[in-house]
Order: structure tokens, then C-alpha cells, then sequence
């Protein structure tokens, strides 16, 4: 998952291969719930992995449910109708898939057990609205009071005494989450009587109330229905574990994917998806026909699709969204590769979602430079005419992140001349697709001249590996340790007996080299060399075999393959000169020899390994003037270097320093 405080997306071009996408958030959280409120255990396969089902699961287990891990599976031990926690203060993120449901769940459990509940979530939870199914639980006969503002949460649920001897009326045109919570909460009321729950005016976002009719079936409870109007739960009502229960992948996050499709993949190797296909339970899976109908290919099958573009440019749209709410969100994006003005109607939930979604989609589109028109309830983009580099504020929208993602690939217009995009706190995708970023990366293309290269390039100890990993993380960047793979060859050599004159020797060695860099550690093969790699013997070797031309050669294809999305931090002593002559920024790191020599030192005592100061400088030195002395890639600063030496800096300091050379680098 990406953390940084920004990911910058160079230009894209294609996209090609296969995704897995996780679980479905809405059904994984019904699926916990009800698996929370049935007798014994569910085995949840293939549940989604994300803030919002962390916040449903701690829920469950501050309640008293059982919560296990049983290989990639959990295991829910639900309640069975009996609360053994009468007091619990729950915080439920951002989630509408947890508060409304537990909401109503504990509202009844509480008034006909009793008990005490409080209920919050971030800020934004607390300006989104819960009044239609407060009133409907206090009509009911449901003890709840707002903590906070009047509607909205922090709520407490303080008993009451629940009765059914009338229909539950209940608004659904702010969000289709009270009805379905109703829903859930509805077989714990029926002990006596049917449950009757009736929808006063229009009904939005009604796939919603099929998944949770389908999932509340594969839990024993058999609703009766009038349309969309009225719902009934039959008296003696009780929920049964299905024992086995597996989430489809989320239907939602396939539609950034399908847009990819459209938008960047070619018939000869359509993107194909995997975990969720057009038999998905999922209302979002109509996504698929809106994308077709810009102009989408797409074939499906069991739990796969698999698409490519059709038409290009895509074909401007103009549809009622108000059954794909959250997937609605994506075809604004891919407007921006339309013919004409498409234009989403019936969409006035967006701005009672994760953030005002109208007004973000707008305010950020228009940045790109895309002429967009809002009201109450629609959105209307135009085609991008123009492009600008622009910085995307995300409103910690998980959805926000993710299609905008797809603005990169405007450099695919004709006319266009493509910008960097850069994604504010890409970390929010961890709402609901933690690794989306990860996913995007591993089937989308750029041109390898196009992915940012940043790199650092010093003297042996002069703390360039640090300074790079940190530059890395902060970036978001693929890191490059090339001393490494030297070191890694010396190390084999070393090994393998093979002479430390033996030039041909030696670059065979390095072309085969099973070499694997993960965070922090270097494997060889099956072994994990980090700590053999930073022997004084095998630094010795690297830098005598680095001066071989033919070892540097077997070695520069090896570090070209870092160069992937969405950039590279590369260190060494010749990244900025030779391997990546075109990098956007290269720094040249130095200290005193006197400086290094002693970091080195208190390295290696800090280890345990006893060591001689003046025996140190002498090797530095001696391998200073052996590094810039040679004939092949000589230790020098780039031409177009900036110099830095860290005598007197923290590794902080350094850092920021970078990073600020860096920025001016951007057009952001
Ligand atoms: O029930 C659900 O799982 C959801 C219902 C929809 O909300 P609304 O009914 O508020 O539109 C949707 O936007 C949300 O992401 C998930
Ligand atoms: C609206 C959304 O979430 P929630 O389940 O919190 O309502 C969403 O995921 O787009």
C-alpha cells in the first residue's frame, strides 16, 4: 500500500495482462454481520481485506464474537441472538457498510436485551446522515440518541422497548443502507410476528437491497417482497450460518479496471479480469454495460472479464446512474475521453458519500482542464481540449483516488501532449482496495523514458543507501541498491572460487546471477545474503570486479529492469552518468573521508565486529582513489549533478534537502 503523502503517475500509454481484484466490500460486510448475529461458526472465504471490513470485524469482536484466522479463510463465531456485551463504544471509520447495519442491530438488541452502545466514526461519518433510519428505529420503539448533531452520528443506543405491532416505515432516498439495515435487523423482531417494513417515497440505489436479499437467503431468512415497496420477514425468522460462505471479488473496483480496458488495452491482449463476472450478485456489475456503451469490448464468463477498447474515442453518454452509484464515478473519468458531453444524471447521493462527490469530481476535473457542469444531481464533463499537470486532492475518497488514476492516460488524445498526474494521500484507497495502486501498476505501461528516475550516486559510506530507501519511501519509488548486485556477484565469486582476475569469469557469473531484492533484505537464490553482503571482504571484491567493463555491462540490463511504474530511486556510483543518463534529478553525496570513516566504524562496532579506525580511512582512501581512478565509469558527479555533502546534516535533513530538489523538478 502506498503511504506517501503523494504518488505521481507518469503519462500512461497501455494496458495488458491479468488483475485479481479483492473481495466485495458490501458483501463481505453484510456476510461478517450476519455471521456475527447467526449460532456458530461461518468460514468467510475470500473477504476483502480493508478499512472498512477492519472496522466491521473489531466491531463483532468487541461484541464477544468469536474471530479466527483458519488458513486464508476467517472464521466468525456469532452471538446466535444473545448479546454477552452489554456496553461497548464502537468507532467505525468511515464505513456506511458497518454503522447503518449495526446501528439497527444493536438498536434492537439493546431494547429487547438491554444494554448500552456508542456508535462513531471519523468526522466525515459524522456529516453523513442517519436520520430516515433513526426515526424509523425510534418509531419502532428503540431508544437512540445523537452524541453530536441532530441526524448524524455519534449515536448512543440505549435499549427501549421494541415492538412490531406495526409496519416499519422507512425513507430510502438518501441512502438504500437504512433499508438494508432494517432488513438485517428485522428476523431478531419476528419471534411473535411477521415483520413488516415499508419504503415511504422513492427507493435509491436499489441493487443494494438485492445483495443484501440474496446474502440475508444464504443465512436462512426468506423475505417476502411487494416491489420495492414493502418487504416482509416471516414470523419465527431466524438466522442460520451457511457454514461456508465466498465473497465475489468487489464489482466496484472492477470498473476501474473495465475502464482500463476501454481506454487502454488492444483486442491482441485484452486486460482481463479476474474474480467477478456478469453473473456478479452485485448491482455495480452493470458498470459494464455503461462502458460498452462508450464503447467497450468486453466478454465475460464465471468470474472473469476480460475487455479491450472498441471505440476510440469513447462515445459520450448520457444515463441515469442512480443503480451504480459508486461505479458511476469512473465513467466521469473516462468522459474526459469522450466525443462529446456525457452527462450522469440522478446521482444526488454522491454528495452525502465519502465527500461531496459532485463537487469533488467537478473541482478536480476542471484542473485537468475539462469543462464540467454541475447541479443537485447530475454532472455533465466535456472531452479534454487542453491538459495541465494537476495535483489531485482525494478528500480521503477512496473513489476519488482510484478513477482519477485513469485521467494519466490522456496523452492517448490526439493532440494532447501528455502531463505527470499527481494523487494526494494515495493512501485512501485502503477503504476498500488497499492495493490498488499495486494492481494498476502491475498491467498498466508507460514509456520507459517517461518513468521518473531519481539518482544518487557518492563514495563508498557516504550514507547513500540510507538516504536513497528514505527518498524511496517518501516517494513511493522502486529502489535500486546497485552497490548490491556487485557485491552480490562478489560475494558468489567469492563462493564459488572463481578468480577476482577472471573478467569473462565474472560477467558470466553476474548475467546469471538469481538474484531478488525485497525491502531491507537481498536473496541469492534461497538465501538471504543482506548481512554477508555487507562483509569488508565482499566490498573489497565488488570494487576490484566493478572496474571489469564486461561485469558492468552484464549488469546494466539487470538494473535497467528497475526503471518501472511509478519510478525509481537508484544508487550506486555510476546511476547518474552511465546507467541513467536521462534521470529527471541526480545527486552527488559526499562526506570527508574522515566523516565516512568514522560512520563505517561505528557501523561495524554498533554490530559487534571490532574494527581500526585508522585502518578504515586507509582502505577509504585507498578505494576513493581506486573508484575514481578507473577507466571504465569513473567515480564522478554527473555534469548536470547537484553536489551534496552530508558531513554536518542528519540523514533528515538530507533527505528533505532531496526532496526539495525534487519538487522544483515537477510542474506541480
Ligand atoms: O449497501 C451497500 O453496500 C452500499 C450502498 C450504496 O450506498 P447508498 O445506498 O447510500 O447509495 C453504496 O454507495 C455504498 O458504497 C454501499
Ligand atoms: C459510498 C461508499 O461507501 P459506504 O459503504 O461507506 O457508504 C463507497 O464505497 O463508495
Amino acid at each position: 500500500m502506498y503511504t506517501t503523502a503523494f504518488l505521481d503517475l507518469p503519462p500512461l500509454r497501455s494496458a495488458a495482462g491479468s488483475v485479481r481484484l479483492p473481495g466485495s466490500k458490501s458483501i463481505s460486510n453484510r456476510v461478517l454481520l450476519l455471521a456475527g448475529l447467526s449460532a456458530g461458526r461461518t468460514r468467510v472465504h475470500d473477504l476483502l481485506d480493508s478499512d472498512d471490513t477492519r472496522v466491521m470485524i473489531e466491531a463483532l469482536r468487541q461484541l464477544g464474537c468469536g474471530i479466527e484466522h483458519e488458513g486464508r479463510a476467517l472464521v466468525v463465531t456469532g452471538l446466535g441472538g444473545r448479546l454477552v456485551t452489554r456496553q461497548a463504544q464502537l468507532f467505525l471509520g468511515n464505513a456506511g457498510t458497518a454503522m447503518r447495519p449495526l446501528v439497527a442491530a444493536l438498536a434492537v438488541l439493546s431494547g429487547l436485551q438491554g444494554g448500552r452502545f456508542e456508535l462513531s466514526g471519523v468526522p466525515r461519518m459524522h456529516e453523513r446522515p442517519i436520520g430516515d433510519l433513526v426515526d424509523a428505529l425510534r418509531g419502532l420503539g428503540c431508544q437512540i440518541d445523537y452524541l453530536g448533531q441532530d441526524g448524524y452520528p455519534p449515536l448512543r443506543l440505549a435499549g427501549g422497548t421494541p415492538r412490531v405491532d406495526a409496519p416499519i416505515r422507512v425513507r430510502g432516498d438518501v441512502s438504500s443502507q437504512f433499508l438494508t439495515a432494517l432488513l438485517m435487523a428485522a428476523p431478531m423482531l419476528s419471534s411473535q410476528s411477521p415483520v413488516r417494513i415499508e419504503v415511504v417515497g422513492e427507493l435509491i440505489s436499489k441493487p443494494y437491497i438485492e445483495i443484501t436479499l440474496r446474502l440475508l437467503e444464504r443465512f436462512g431468512i426468506h423475505v417476502q417482497r411487494d416491489g420495492w415497496q414493502a418487504f416482509t420477514v416471516p414470523a419465527g425468522s431466524a438466522y442460520r450460518s451457511p457454514g461456508d460462505i465466498h465473497v465475489e471479488a468487489d464489482a466496484s473496483s472492477a470498473s476501474y479496471f473495465v475502464a482500463l480496458g476501454a481506454i487502454a488495452s488492444d483486442a491482441t491482449a485484452p486486460l482481463r479480469i479476474e474474480g467477478v463476472g456478469a453473473d456478479s450478485i452485485q448491482g455495480d456489475i452493470r458498470f459494464v454495460d455503461a462502458a460498452q456503451a462508450m464503447g467497450a469490448v468486453v466478454r465475460s464468463g464465471p468470474n472473469w472479464l476480460e475487455v479491450h477498447r472498441g471505440a476510440w474515442p469513447l462515445r459520450a453518454l448520457d444515463l441515469d446512474c442512480n443503480h451504480i452509484p459508486d461505479a458511476a464515478m469512473t465513467l466521469a473519468v473516462m468522459a474526459l475521453y469522450a466525443d462529446g458531453p456525457t452527462t450522469l444524471r440522478n446521482i444526488a447521493s454522491w454528495r452525502v458519500k465519502e465527500t461531496d462527490r459532485i463537487a469533488a469530481m467537478a473541482t478536480e476535473l476542471r484542473k485537468l482542464g475539462a469543462e464540467v457542469v454541475e447541479g443537485a444531481d447530475f454532472i455533465t464533463v466535456h472531452p479534454l481540449r487542453e491538459v495541465r499537470a494537476a495535483a489531485i486532492h482525494t478528500y480521503d475518497d477512496h473513489r476519488v483516488a482510484m478513477c482519477f488514476s485513469l485521467a494519466a492516460f490522456h496523452g492517448l488524445v490526439a493532440g494532447l501532449e501528455p502531463q505527470p498526474l499527481r494523487i494526494l494521500d494515495p493512501r485512501c484507497v485502503a477503504k476498500t482496495f488497499p492495493d490498488y495502486f499495486e494492481t494498476l501498476f502491475a498491467v498498466a505501461r508507460a514509456a520507459t523514458a517517461d518513468i521518473p528516475v531519481l539518482t544518487i550516486d557518492g563514495p563508498t559510506a557516504s550514507g547513500k543507501g540510507t538516504l536513497a530507501a528514505e527518498v524511496a519511501r517518501a516517494l513511493g519509488y522502486h529502489l535500486l541498491d546497485s552497490g548490491a548486485l556487485y557485491r552480490a556477484t562478489a560475494l558468489a565469486a567469492l563462493e564459488a572460487g572463481v578468480d577476482a582476475d577472471d573478467e569473462a569469469g565474472l560477467a558470466a557469473l553476474a548475467a546469471g546471477l538469481p538474484l531478488r531484492f525485497e525491502p531491507d533484505h537481498v536473496w541469492l537464490a534461497a538465501r538471504d545474503v543482506s548481512d554477508d553482503l555487507r562483509r569488508e571482504d565482499v566490498g573489497a571484491m565488488a570494487s576490484r570486479i566493478s572496474a571489469f567493463p564486461a561485469v558492468r555491462e552484464a549488469l546494466r540490463q539487470r538494473q535497467l529492469d528497475f526503471r518501472r511504474l511509478p519510478g525509481l530511486v537508484a544508487d550506486g556510483r555510476d546511476m547518474g552518468t552511465v546507467i541513467f543518463p536521462d534521470a529527471t534529478l541526480k545527486v552527488f553525496l559526499t562526506a570527508s573521508a574522515e566523516t565516512r570513516a568514522d560512520r563505517r566504524h561505528k557501523q561495524l562496532i554498533s554490530k559487534g565486529i571490532s574494527a581500526n579506525l585508522a585502518t578504515l580511512l586507509q582502505d577509504l582512501q585507498a578505494r576513493d582513489a581506486r573508484d575514481r581512478s578507473r577507466s571504465t565509469a569513473p567515480l564522478k558527479p554527473a555534469e548536470d549533478a547537484q553536489l551534496l555533502d552530508n558531513s554536518a546534516l542528519t540523514i533528515e535533513a538530507s533527505v528533505a534537502q532531496v526532496l526539495e530538489w525534487w519538487a522544483q523538478r515537477r510542474p506541480f
